[in-house]
C-alpha cells in the first residue's frame, strides 16, 4: 500500500539526449499506471529513475511522502521486472525466488512457505525444483514476477515484461497479473509499446511523448477523448484526416462535414466504428477493400485524392468494392495546431 510521487522529473543523458522531460505523475495506493509511447519516447527512463537504476538530472521522487530520489535500488521498497527476466540459470526456481528473502537474512522456515505461497499465486506450485532452462518463456516470465512479488514491494515496476512472448500467452499473463495486482493492492507502474495491453490493464494511462506526457487518463477517456492529434493517432485505429473548414463546413477532396468551427485549416479524427456508410453514386468516397473478420468487417475506402479511411460495417457484405459511398461520422473530434477545437462524442 503505498502512494508514488514524480515531482519535475527530467533525465538529460550524457551527450545531451533529454529522455525524460520535467515530468510529474502521482500514482495512487493500488492503482496501476500504465506508460504508453513510441519507442524512444522516455518510458523506460522513467521507469528506472523510480526503480533506482538511473539518477534524475533534476526533480524528485518519493514513496508515501519519504524522498527516495537518491536511495540505492535495493535500498528502496520498490521490484522491477524486466522484459529480459535476468533470471539465474544455474539456479532452480525456488533458489531464483528465495534468493531476495536470503538477503534479508528471514529464517528458512518463512523464506519456504513465502516462495511457495507466490510461486502458488503465479500458477507454479510445484515447479519449485525445476531448472530454469526447462521451463518456457512463459514459466519463466512468471519466475521472474514470482521473484518480484515474494518481496512484498510497496511498488512494483514491470518493463514490458510480456513483450518476447507469443499473442495468446501474452493475453493471458496480461490478465493474471491484473487479478495478482488488484488482489494484493500492490501500487504499479507498467511500461508497455502494446495499447491493447494499457486499454485492458489500466486504471490510468500516461501517454508520453518526447520525454513529455501528452495525455494522462481513464483508458477510456484516452481512446474516446484524445486531446491532440497524436494521443488520438497513437491510441486504437483513428482515421485522421487534413483538411480546411470554410462556411461553416469541412472540405478535403469530396468530403463535406458541417461544422461549427472558424475557418482554416483543421484535423478531423474519426474512429473507424463511428463511421457509417450510406451507398451513393458518385459518393464521397469509393469503397477500395473490404475484410470480413465474422463479427465485423472493415471497409477501407478511398477519397479522390487517394487519401485511405476506415470504417467498421455490422454488415459488410452490402457493399462491394468499387462503388461509391457517402461518409456519415457519428461522432468526431476536430483538432486545430495540435489542440481540440470541437467534439462531437456522444456519451
Ligand atoms: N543510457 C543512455 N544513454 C544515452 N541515451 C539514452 C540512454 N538510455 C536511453 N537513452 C535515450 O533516451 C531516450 C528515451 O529512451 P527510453 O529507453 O526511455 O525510451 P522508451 O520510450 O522506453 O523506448 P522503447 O519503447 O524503445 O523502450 C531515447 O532517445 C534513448 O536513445
Amino acid at each position: 500500500m503505498a502512494v508514488l510521487k514524480i515531482e519535475n522529473v527530467s533525465k538529460i543523458f550524457q551527450g545531451g539526449t533529454t529522455a525524460v522531460d520535467d515530468l510529474s505523475l502521482e500514482v495512487s495506493d493500488g492503482e496501476l499506471v500504465c506508460l504508453l509511447g513510441p519507442s524512444g519516447s522516455g518510458k523506460s527512463t522513467l521507469l528506472r529513475m523510480v526503480g533506482g537504476f538511473e539518477r534524475p538530472t533534476q526533480g524528485k521522487i518519493f514513496i508515501d511522502e519519504a524522498d527516495i530520489t537518491d536511495q540505492w535500488p535495493e535500498r528502496r521498497p520498490t521490484a522491477m521486472v524486466f522484459q529480459s527476466h535476468a533470471l539465474w540459470s544455474h539456479m532452480n526456481v525456488f533458489k531464483n525466488v528465495a534468493f531476495g528473502l536470503r538477503l534479508r537474512g528471514l529464517p528458512a522456515a518463512e523464506i519456504r512457505q513465502n516462495v511457495e505461497g507466490v510461486l502458488e499465486m503465479v500458477g507454479l506450485a510445484g515447479y519449485g525444483k525445476r531448472m530454469i532452462h526447462q521451463l518456457s518463456g512463459g514459466q519463466q516470465q512468471r519466475v521472474a514476477l514470482a521473484r518480484s512479488l515474494v518481496l512484498e514491494p510497496k511498488i512494483l515496476l514491470l518493463d514490458e515484461p510480456f513483450a518476447s512472448l507469443d499473442q495468446h500467452l501474452r493475453e493471458r499473463l496480461r490478465e493474471e497479473v491484473r487479478d495478482i495486482q488488484q488482489r494484493l493492492k500492490i501500487t504499479t507502474l507498467f511500461v508497455t509499446h502494446g495499447q491493447d495491453e494499457a486499454l485492458s490493464m489500466a486504471d490510468r494511462i500516461v501517454v508520453m511523448r518526447d520525454g513529455r506526457t501528452e495525455q494522462i487518463g481513464r483508458p477510456d477517456a484516452v481512446y474516446r477523448k484524445p486531446l491532440t492529434p497524436f494521443v488520438a493517432g497513437f491510441i486504437g485505429t483513428m482515421n485522421l484526416v487534413e483538411g480546411q473548414v470554410m462556411r461553416g463546413a469541412f472540405t478535403r477532396a469530396g468530403i463535406r462535414v458541417p461544422l461549427p468551427v472558424a475557418d482554416g485549416p483543421a484535423t478531423l479524427a474519426v474512429r473507424p466504428e463511428a463511421l457509417d456508410l450510406i451507398a451513393a453514386e458518385p459518393g464521397q468516397a469509393q469503397v477500395h477493400r473490404i475484410t470480413d473478420f465474422g463479427t465485423h468487417g472493415i471497409v477501407d475506402l478511398e477519397l479522390s485524392d487517394g487519401t485511405r479511411l476506415k470504417s467498421m460495417a455490422t454488415q459488410p457484405n452490402a457493399l462491394r468494392p468499387g462503388q461509391g459511398v457517402d461518409l456519415v461520422p457519428r461522432a468526431l473530434t476536430v483538432y486545430r495546431e495540435s489542440r481540440e477545437i470541437y467534439r462531437d462524442v456522444h456519451d
